[in-house]
């Protein structure tokens, strides 16, 4: 479990559009690191490089080095979609399958990876990922029910237990509170600082409050000119970055001053 990423010189273009210039880092894990930064600067592009989800985006190219642990998840002999059951995926909406019954939207990474499970052990691997989203006292009577009939934060519980279920050493999280309301977030935000003992975090968020409460490190991310793409501008310590940066856009933006 947990594994740490290692990221050099990566690039990532859409068409001839550089979305995201020459960034490095280290992500340690058991731990939560969080990508802040304006609009467009190509956070979520950043993370979806991590677990090859761009590819699903006809017109993307990356270049650079992604490692987890000295595994380089772009070799040539490397299959993407077991990469995305390494390093598992949290969008900013909840989107479990809205027919599928609580139960099966749990297990639906397991079978798209082609595991044959006897039921009992499927019993077993339901409840532990519920329990360890938090979710399972609340719908333990009702796992044959669609999923679509969960409030949006429980669907979005119900989305990260999807996501532990297939037992990945990462969880890349794509804004996950922006579609919730304050008492889901701290739900999620309470659970993010559980589920960081076993896993590796990335978080990307708008909301910077969010960032200082839940990451240990925190990397800031900026537009390199107007009309360019993203770079990584500074990253560290998450106290640090919010007291004591060293860049004055850091500052800047963690002052509100722009984004
Ligand atoms: N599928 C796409 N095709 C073409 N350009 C894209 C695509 N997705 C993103 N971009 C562009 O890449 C740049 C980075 O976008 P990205 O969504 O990664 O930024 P972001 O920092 O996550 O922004 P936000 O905080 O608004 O979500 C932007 O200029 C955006 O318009």
């Amino acid at each position: 479990m947990a594994k740490r990423i290692d990221v050099s010189g990566l690039n990532v273009y859409y068409g001839a559009f550089r979305a995201v210039e020459d960034v490095s880092m280290t992500i340690e894990p058991r731990s939560v690191t969080a990508f802040i930064g304006p609009s467009g600067c190509g956070k979520s592009t950043y993370l979806r490089a991590l677990n090859r989800m761009h590819e699903v985006i006809p017109g993307t190219r990356v270049e650079g080095k992604v490692l987890l642990d000295d595994q380089d998840i772009y070799a040539a002999n490397v299959d993407p979609v077991a990469v995305r059951g390494q390093i598992g995926m949290v969008f900013q909406r909840p989107n479990p399958f809205p027919t599928m019954s609580i139960y099966d939207n749990v297990i639906a990474g397991v079978r798209l990876n082609g595991r044959r499970m006897p039921k009992a052990e499927l019993d077993a691997l339901v409840e532990r990922a519920l329990r360890g989203a938090n979710l399972w006292n609340e719908v333990k009577d009702r796992l044959n029910r669609p999923g679509a009939g969960l409030s949006g934060g429980q669907q979005q519980r119900l989305c990260i237990a999807r996501a532990i279920a297939v037992r990945p050493d990462v969880l890349l999280m794509d804004e996950p509170c922006s579609a919730l309301d304050p008492i889901s977030t701290l739900a999620i935000e309470d659970l993010i600082a559980e589920l960081k003992t076993e896993y590796t975090i990335v978080i990307v968020t708008h909301n910077m409050q969010q960032a200082a409460r839940v990451s240990e490190t925190t990397a800031f991310f900026n537009l390199s000119a107007p009309g360019k793409g993203g770079m990584l501008v500074e990253m560290g310590d998450t106290n640090k970055i919010f007291t004591n940066p060293d860049k004055k856009d850091t500052e800047n933006y963690i002052t509100g001053r722009f984004g």
